[in-house]
């Protein structure tokens, strides 16, 4: 078994200039998650921050970057230079049990729509004024059917039985010895994730694939491990409970029954386990939504958690159309990005990002030990997520501060890297969803992203993506080998 076990050390040069989130004295060096960088740098920015001060208000945080003409750096060494000298204790970030409620659920619940997207009544209800949430709020969810209801997820509470979940994560609590965090390019500097991971993949071949082929954040993954017995036999049963979820959302909650466009209709067979380790209330990942280039459009992912419990926050994208509305309670579109110019670039874009935070508020979902969360297929396109800081956890007799988390994808044969294109700095290219902008909401796109890996330079690359209604591509290029070897289920590769 150990005959491809990747045994990469952490870096220590590297690891030097990693950064604990909340100690004041220190620059910005810890950075999102890779999937974060992208079209939406102010929410980039505010993650950053936050992971990097998480006592100090989301508010005051924005306020700040904002006066810092978006300046990550220069807002962070002032908040640092405030926090030494004890002026930010007025802006502290209550504890979680005292974070807002939100008192409205409706601005969430998700309702039926034409186009294929789901909407929350917030943003939708005809002749109704939407319903608008107080910037920063949060709504904590802890039933699994509030989950269901106001979100694009399900939660399973006690999924596996006790001690088959105590086991998983004990193996996986020695396999994070060997995990590391990931390094990419942000703001000419290399950074790390603020938490550690590993891939975990069936066979050989698939290690050399998941090494030498498959690119993840621009660059290819260089900590891959062989998945472990528990691993592997629980993922049957993620298999098994996610496809039943599936077709209970189809049949209950998306318009007339049917599945989303472009989401497959095929039976959901994991072949790919990312393994994240949180090693105390610090580490986290900021808001981002999965890469999407192996998985395809609306993909689902199974996520188990173990160990302590940690607040999953997800909150809607807003797209622009919506924040361009006026009016009473509505918000005024003083986007940067948006096609009327603001005339104080600064106040506006203040304006801008204050009002999508309004418009988004966040919920939190909580995930303790033993629960499988389902990310549904509308989750990626229209929805960020994040595992923030947390300000106090609750010991887990096993794990200690530690959370693990496994998210079960299944990469599609058809999105394999020998198929997908390749951008002119020779890298291979990566899917997005344009999610904000009114004129190309929910259309996919190849673009480079090698600007985003350590010591490499981007180019312009930028192509449309065509799918057809079940999401495999429509190539205009003719397709290199079709009979070479692809990820295996792991149930199959027993
Ligand atoms: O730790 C979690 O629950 C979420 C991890 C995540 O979002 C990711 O790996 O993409
Ligand atoms: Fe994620």
């Amino acid at each position: 078994m150990d005959a491809f076990v990747s045994r990469k050390k952490r870096k220590t040069a590297a690891s030097e200039e990693v950064t604990q989130p909340g100690i004041p004295d220190e620059p910005c060096k810890v950075p999102p998650h890779p999937d974060l960088a992208g079209e939406d740098s102010t929410d980039v920015k505010l993650a950053i921050l936050m992971s990097l001060h998480p006592d100090v208000e989301q508010d005051y945080i924005l306020d700040l970057l904002v006066s810092c003409d978006g300046s990550v750096e220069v807002a962070s060494s002032l908040l640092a230079s405030q926090q030494a000298a004890g002026s930010t204790s007025s802006k502290k970030r209550a504890a979680p049990s005292s974070l807002g409620i939100q008192t409205s659920l409706s601005a969430h619940v998700l309702t039926k729509s034409e186009d294929g997207f789901l909407r929350t009544l917030g943003g939708s209800m005809a002749g109704r004024k939407p319903l608008t949430t107080k910037k920063g709020q949060t709504l904590h969810l802890y039933a699994p059917e509030d989950v269901a209801v106001h979100t694009p997820c399900t939660i399973i509470h006690n999924f596996l039985p006790s001690e088959e979940a105590n086991k998983l994560l004990v193996e996986l609590l020695e396999e994070s010895e060997h995990f590391s965090r990931y390094e990419f390019q942000l703001f000419n500097r290399t950074v790390q994730s603020p938490h550690t991971a590993c891939v975990y993949v069936s066979t050989p071949e698939e290690y050399r694939q998941q090494t030498s082929e498959y690119t993840y954040g621009g660059t290819y993954r260089s900590n891959v491990r062989q998945v472990t017995p528990y691993l592997r036999s629980v993922s049957r049963k993620v298999q098994h409970i996610v496809n039943e979820e599936i077709q209970k959302r189809i049949r209950e909650i998306y318009p007339d029954g049917k599945k989303l466009k472009y989401q497959s209709p095929k039976e959901w067979r994991p072949n790919a386990a990312f393994v994240n380790c949180y090693a105390g209330p610090a580490e986290s990942v900021g808001y981002h939504a999965d890469e999407l280039t192996y998985l395809g459009p609306h993909p689902v992912i199974g996520s188990l958690s173990l160990g302590v419990e940690r607040e999953f926050r997800v909150r809607r994208v807003v797209p622009q159309d919506e924040e361009e509305e006026d009016g009473d309670g509505k918000l005024n579109g003083n986007d940067p990005d948006s096609r009327s110019k603001p005339t104080n670039p600064r106040k506006d874009q203040k304006a801008a990002t204050d009002a999508r935070a309004d418009a988004q508020g966040q919920i939190s979902i909580h995930l303790p030990h033993n629960s499988l969360l389902i990310m549904h297929a509308e989750m990626q396109e229209e929805w960020k997520h994040a595992i923030t800081p947390a300000q106090t956890i609750s010991p887990h007799p096993i794990s200690g501060n530690r959370r693990i988390n496994i998210t079960y994808r299944w990469y599609r044969d058809t999105l394999h890297p020998r198929c997908t294109p390749r951008c002119r700095c020779g890298t291979h290219a990566i899917l997005r969803c344009s999610q904000r902008k009114q004129e190309s909401r929910g259309r996919y796109m190849w673009m480079c992203y090698a600007g985003f890996a350590p010591g490499k330079q981007g180019c312009s690359f930028f192509q449309w993506a065509e799918f057809d209604d079940d999401g495999d591509p429509v190539w205009n290029h003719k397709q290199r080998d079709d009979a070479a070897p692809t990820l295996a289920n792991f149930s199959a590769s027993q």
